[in-house]
């Protein structure tokens, strides 16, 4: 995922990718917004005691050296006549970048840091939702075998016969895997807290007092799993959303799983072709079950903290190639 991610925004996959996954999980670990100084914001004093100022910056320096390094090979590549660094040939989102800035022709002035904020947010925003979803939907479909087997009965029949598997178009034809990858979100939301808010003016909600400057977090993950929203909420049930209107768009609040407003994900799209054609490469060419002596409902289940919501052991399954009666 991590390789998507990367070719997206730098255009390649990059040398210093693992180092950069490593440095982002350090970052998100960090601003998981529940820091003790992150409780006190005036009291600047718990930023220097706490370390939580000086790691920040350590961090975002060392990913700083990383994204200055891939423009810099970007800029000397274009000065050596290559104009076009995507690994398909064609421009990347950097060359893009870097031409406008060339040639003057955007209004506003463009600077090194505006390119590094995009493909640090399509970077970080990318990778990490997209591969937990992906792993989440594993765990929860090896707990639920009956909702495997439809998934892969729907995979199986839409590759049926195919000899690739990357045609985007064939996305639309997931009709199951994209109820199962709704009620993982639901369960499992990759950005639990969304992302923080700062209340602009003082509000009042059912009697409390919200003061200004707050910082404000959005529990979807809770939001998710309430039983006045959902009907067996803790129940893995991909079916609820059959014939539902809830969707992706912000509009129902009890499913904000990407969020609202006009801080909504931009990569809603993007995010869920990045969770659905691995995962349905994953339930077609394998059949998958848990190791000998683990049984289904002993499998841990925890998050990690932070702002991402991984799981935090690691899964591990064993995967059985299948072989189509067509190959
Ligand atoms: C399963 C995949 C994904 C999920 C569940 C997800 C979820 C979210 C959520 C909940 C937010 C915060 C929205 C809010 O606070 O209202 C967000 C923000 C964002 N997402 Fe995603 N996202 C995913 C994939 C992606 C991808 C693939 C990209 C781009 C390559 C992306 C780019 C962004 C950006 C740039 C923001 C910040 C928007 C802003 O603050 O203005 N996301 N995403």
């Amino acid at each position: 995922m991590n390789a998507a991610a990367c070719r997206s925004a730098f255009g390649n996959v990059c040398k210093d990718q693992k180092e950069l996954i490593k440095l982002i999980h350090e970052a998100q670990s960090l601003s998981g917004g529940f820091e003790l100084a992150d409780l006190f914001p005036s009291k600047k004093i718990l930023h220097g005691i706490s370390g939580m100022k000086s790691k920040l910056m350590k961090a975002r320096n060392k990913v700083d050296v990383v994204l200055n390094n891939i423009i810099n090979v970007h800029r000397e590549n274009r000065a050596n006549g290559k104009s076009c660094n995507g690994e398909s040939g064609a421009e990347d989102f950097i060359d893009v970048f870097l031409r406008i800035m060339e040639s003057g022709e955007f209004p506003l002035p463009l600077t090194n840091d505006n390119i590094k904020a995009v493909i640090l947010d399509m970077f970080v925003a990318g990778s990490d939702t997209s591969s937990s979803t992906v792993i989440w939907a594993l765990s929860e479909m090896i707990k639920s075998p009956s909702v495997m087997v439809k998934a892969q009965a729907e995979v199986r029949e839409v590759f049926k016969g195919k000899k690739t598997f990357d045609d985007e178009t064939e996305l639309e034809k997931f009709t199951y895997l994209k109820l199962v990858i709704k009620e993982t979100v639901r369960l499992h939301p990759p950005t639990p807290l969304l992302v923080p808010r700062e209340c602009r003016e003082e509000t009042n909600i059912d009697g409390f007092t919200i003061p200004l400057k707050s910082k404000v977090l959005v529990n979807v993950w809770a939001i998710g799993r309430d039983p006045e929203s959902w009907k067996s909420p803790e129940c893995f049930i991909p079916e609820r959303f059959e014939n539902s209107s809830i969707e992706f768009t912000g509009n129902h609040f009890q499913f904000l799983q990407f969020g609202a407003g006009r801080r909504i994900c931009p990569g809603i799209q993007f995010g869920l072709a990045l969770v659905t054609l691995p995962l349905a490469h994953l339930l077609y060419k394998f059949d998958w079950k848990l190791p000998e002596g683990i049984n289904a409902k002993d499998l841990d289940m925890t998050e990690a903290n932070g702002i991402s919501a991984r799981r935090q052991s690691d899964l591990y399954l064993i995967a059985t190639p299948y072989v189509s009666p067509l190959d």
